[in-house]
């Protein structure tokens, strides 16, 4: 295909089964949003796993929920034999190197060669380990996510990223290596907890901030999305608009060659809240922790009006997220936070503000947030903090 034709291609395109996504590197993966997942006449995951032996993994509670639906369709759809499913530790505690090494353990006795795959039928957590095992087991094979909380189907199952918290960091430990498919059922969220669905509506709110504000007032009208019985037109115009968004954000820069990210709203200070915090929040959590403080030096710092700062931590707390979070919005640590991005980012902070509703915008160097701005914004926050 000639470069240009190549060009025309690239990009993020969407249809009434899902997302296709092409990157400038060549990169190219599928996310398919379907009905009925594990129900015996869907051929959508066997066709994706035709022909190879699959070993799968779940956490204990999805395999609890879901795991008799997964085995029957295995059984009903695969050759015998020629697969099994196990369980792993959930839990952000268990994201860890050790939890990959379980998994490819198990792989190797079950049996599994390099042209299997394993399949993650979970959450960030499974997917992120079973991710990162297959990228590395026998040098790299395939995988496949079934996500199955909404975190997983807005943001971890429409990336590349994979990994694991090592030397007492958060994802210090990791892959890009894309999914070979990647399939949201919807209907698998009806029996998510309602933290679980607050902690996805953070990472919606996310997108919504920085590039959308249709989607944001979508969500000021109604912050119990997903929360209330039943899935309709308004959960499907969310799930696919951020699925949307998230995959053209992530299509040009997959392997993160530029640092200064949009989609890093949010994660500046929610790795150390999360890690300092001993994983008591969270992801989504603190990840809308820090969306409320990082809305605030906006403001302090002249970059957002405080209307919309206000509107940003309203919807936070209306949806019922936490704003503040005493034992880790201390200065110091906050402090600690700015310079672990910092050094992550090639030494530049690149913190990702909002300069309005559906836009933001980069504090690239660490001296533009002096810090009687940052104990100014954390004072704002605990004040928010008291009156949620
Ligand atoms: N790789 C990426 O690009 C990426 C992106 C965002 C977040 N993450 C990572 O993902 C992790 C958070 O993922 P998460 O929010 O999905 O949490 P999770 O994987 O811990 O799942 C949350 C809880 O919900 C349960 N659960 C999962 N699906 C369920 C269902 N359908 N019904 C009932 N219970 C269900 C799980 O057992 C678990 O207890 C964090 O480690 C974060 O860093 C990774
Ligand atoms: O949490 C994640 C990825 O882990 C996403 O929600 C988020 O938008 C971005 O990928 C952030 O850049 C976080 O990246 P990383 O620090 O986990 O590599
Ligand atoms: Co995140």
């Amino acid at each position: 295909m000639s470069g240009q034709a190549l060009a025309q291609l690239e990009g993020v395109r969407e249809d009434s089964g899902g997302f296709d996504l092409l990157a400038p590197d060549g990169t190219r993966y599928r996310v398919d949003v379907t009905d009925g997942v594990f129900d015996a006449h869907n051929p959508l995951l066997a066709g994706y796993v035709a022909g190879r032996r699959v070993v799968a993994f779940m956490d204990p509670t999805v395999d609890r929920i879901y795991g008799d639906r997964l085995r029957a369709y295995l059984d009903a759809r695969l050759e015998p034999g020629s697969w099994s499913v196990h369980t792993i530790d959930g839990g952000e505690r268990n994201k860890t190197l050790t939890a990959v090494e379980r998994v490819c353990s198990v792989a190797k006795a079950s049996g599994l060669d390099r042209h299997g795959v394993m399949l993650a039928v979970g959450g960030g957590i499974v997917a992120d380990v079973v991710g990162f095992a297959a990228s590395m087991y026998s040098r790299g094979i395939r995988y496949i996510k079934v996500n199955t909380t909404l975190v997983g189907q807005v943001d971890v199952g429409v990336g590349v990223k994979t990994g694991v918290n090592a030397l007492d960091t958060k994802n210090m430990f990791g892959a890009y290596h894309p999914a070979h498919a990647s399939l949201n059922d919807p209907a698998l969220l009806a029996t998510l907890p309602a933290r679980e669905i607050r902690c996805g509506l953070a990472e919606i709110v996310k997108m919504a901030v920085i590039l959308d504000a249709d989607l944001f007032r979508t969500l000021e009208e109604h912050p119990d999305t997903f929360l209330r019985p039943g899935g309709g037109e308004l959960e499907t115009y969310v799930l696919r608009t951020s699925m949307r968004l998230m995959m053209e954000e992530l299509c040009p820069n997959l392997r993160e060659h530029d640092l200064a990210r949009l989609v890093d709203f949010g994660h500046t200070f929610s790795p150390v809240i999360e890690t300092a915090g001993g994983h008591r929040l969270e992801h989504g959590e603190a990840v809308a922790v820090d969306m409320a403080l990082s809305a605030h030096l906006a403001r302090l710092l002249g970059l957002v009006d405080p209307e919309s700062c206000e509107r940003v931590v309203r919807l936070l707390h209306r949806i019922g997220l936490p704003v503040f979070d005493p034992a880790t919005c201390t200065p110091e640590l906050m402090t600690q936070a700015l310079h672990s991005s910092w050094q992550r980012r090639g030494r530049e902070l690149n913190l990702v503000v909002p300069t309005g509703i559906g836009k933001a915008d980069f504090v690239r160097r660490l001296e533009d947030v002096p810090a009687e701005v940052l104990r100014a914004a954390l004072e704002a926050l605990a004040r928010d903090g008291r009156t949620s």
